[in-house]
C-alpha cells in the first residue's frame, strides 16, 4: 500500500497585477508504506508548496493527494499523518510541554497517554529539561525540535517534514537523522523536503529531485550511488611497497589481471564515485527535458 500518492498535481501562484507565479507542473509520485522518501530540490523548487497541498492546508490548481488510499481532505487521512511545518512557530505563552498537550488533545489522546507519550518526545528530542518553560524562551534549533516533537506525540504512520534539519547545528542534525533512522525500523513512512544533499544519502530509500516547480528524477539512493561509480582505487603490495592505483570503471578486470600477473597482492579496492552532490548538480543544470 502506498502511504502518499501524488498524482498530476499544478499548482500557481497570483503573481503582480494579473500575473501567474508557475510553483508546480504535473508533479506525480508515490511514496510506499514503511519507506524514508526525499525529496531534494533548491530554494523556490516547489517543495513546500508540494507539502502544503499534500497536508490540505492549499488546494492544487490541478491533480490529487491520497493518503493511505484515502483523499487527503478527509479527517481519517489527516489522524495518521505527523506534519512539520517550515519554520514552525507555536503559542509562545505556553510551555513545551502544554503545547504537545494541545496537540495530543487535538488528536482525541487521553490524558494518561498525553502525559506519557508527550515526556517520551521531549526526552527523544533532547528538550526534557526546557519542557515547562515557556517557548518564547526556545532557541531557533529548539523550537525546530520541538516541531518535530509535536508531529510525533501522536505516534502517527507517517510523518511529513519540511526540512527537519533547518536551523538544526550539527548535534540536532545529527538527533533528527537517528530519529527518522528509528520511524523507518519502527516501520513508520517518513516524506521529507530537504536542499542538503548528504542529508538524503544517510537516510532515504529512494529520493525525489524537483526543480522549477518539475519532477525531474525519482530513483533509489542506492541505485545513484551505484550508478555514480565512476572507478576505482586499488591498494597493492608488491616487493614489501605499497602502492595505490586509479582505474577507470570499465577497465577494473582487466587491471586487477595485469597487476596479479606481476605478482602484486590486492590489498584494498574501493570505488571512487560522484556523491548524492554531484548527481544533484547535474540534474537540476539540465533543461526539464533532459537536454543541457
Ligand atoms: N504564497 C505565495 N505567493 C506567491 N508565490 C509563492 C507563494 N509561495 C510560494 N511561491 C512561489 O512558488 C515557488 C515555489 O515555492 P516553494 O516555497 O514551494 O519552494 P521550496 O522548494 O519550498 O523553496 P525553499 O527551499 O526556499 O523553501 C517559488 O517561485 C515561490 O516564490
Amino acid at each position: 500500500m502506498n502511504a502518499v500518492e501524488i498524482s498530476h498535481l499544478s499548482k500557481s501562484y497570483p503573481g503582480k497585477r494579473l500575473g501567474k507565479v508557475a510553483a508546480l507542473h504535473d508533479v506525480s509520485l508515490e511514496v510506499a508504506a514503511g519507506e524514508v522518501f526525499g525529496f531534494l530540490g533548491p530554494n523556490g523548487a516547489g517543495k513546500s508548496t508540494t507539502i502544503k497541498i499534500v497536508m490540505g492546508l492549499l488546494r492544487p490548481g490541478t491533480g490529487s493527494v491520497r493518503v493511505f488510499g484515502t483523499p487527503v481532505q478527509s479527517v481519517e487521512s489527516r489522524r495518521k499523518v505527523g506534519y512539520l511545518p517550515e519554520n514552525p512557530s507555536f503559542y509562545e505563552f505556553l510551555t513545551g510541554r502544554e503545547y504537545l498537550a494541545f496537540v495530543g488533545r487535538a488528536f482525541g489522546m487521553d490524558d494518561a497517554a498525553i502525559r506519557s507519550e508527550s515526556s517520551r518526545v521531549l526526552e527523544l528530542l533532547d528538550l526534557s529539561g526546557a519542557a515547562d518553560r515557556p517557548i518564547r524562551g526556545y532557541s531557533k534549533g529548539m523550537v525546530q525540535r520541538l516541531g518535530l516533537a509535536q508531529a510525533m506525540v501522536h505516534d502517527p504512520d507517517l510523518y511529513i517534514l519540511d526540512e527537519p534539519m533547518s536551523g538544526l547545528d550539527p548535534v540536532g542534525r545529527a538527533l533528527v537523522k537517528e530519529i527518522i533512522k528509528d520511524l523507518k525500523r519502527r516501520g513508520k513512512t517518513v516524506f521529507f523536503s530537504t536542499h542538503i544533499t548528504a542529508d538524503i544519502e544517510i537516510v532515504c530509500d529512494r529520493v525525489g529531485i524537483v526543480a522549477g516547480g518539475r519532477l525531474r528524477t525519482v530513483d533509489s539512493v542506492a541505485n545513484i550511488l551505484q550508478s555514480g561509480v565512476v572507478g576505482y582505487e586499488i591498494e597493492i603490495s608488491r616487493a614489501g611497497a605499497v602502492e595505490v592505483i586509479q582505474v577507470e570503471r570499465d577497465l577494473l578486470q582487466h587491471r586487477l589481471s595485469e597487476l596479479m600477473d606481476t605478482g602484486a597482492v590486492i590489498e584494498r579496492i574501493e570505488p571512487v564515485r560522484k556523491d548524492m552532490e554531484a548527481f544533484f548538480l547535474d540534474i537540476i543544470s539540465r533543461e526539464p527535458d533532459g537536454s543541457r
